[in-house]
């Protein structure tokens, strides 16, 4: 298995459960691991071939921008879910930090890993 990675991605948004969050935007930062095969596009050198970081990352950027959810945790799932089922990723891990949301920390949020569920079995 590869992983394709895009690390640091940074995307100002609602979020917090506290009265004072809903009324402005925190920057929040994405770290993603998703498992692919690299194969194909190390033989071709086509973009076409491979899982595009950039078009991922323009999706968290519109999805996690518009957002207004009170937990990390909920936003972590929802963009995994997105990740899995328009990206065609078999599994992900997902880091969601919020910065300087508690004093002394650098960061605070949730890491998930997520994988497409299993086939039905045939009867
Ligand atoms: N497990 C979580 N704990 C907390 C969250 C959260 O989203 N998940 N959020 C908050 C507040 O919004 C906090 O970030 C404000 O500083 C507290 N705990």
């Amino acid at each position: 298995m590869d992983i394709v990675y895009l690390n640091d991605l940074r995307i100002d948004t609602v979020i917090g459960i506290y009265d004072w969050e809903r009324r402005i935007k925190q920057t929040i930062s994405l770290d993603l691991e998703m498992a692919t095969d690299v194969a194909k596009a190390a033989a071709s050198d086509n973009i076409e071939d491979t899982l595009d970081y950039k078009a991922v990352a323009k999706r968290m950027i519109d999805f996690v921008g518009n957002s207004e959810f009170l937990l990390v945790e909920t936003l972590a799932e929802r963009a995994a879910q997105i990740i899995l089922n328009e990206f065609g990723v078999s599994w992900l891990r997902l880091k969601v930090d919020k910065q300087g949301a508690v004093r002394g920390a650098r960061g605070v949020g949730v890491i998930i890993e997520r994988c497409q569920p299993k086939e039905p079995a045939q009867p």
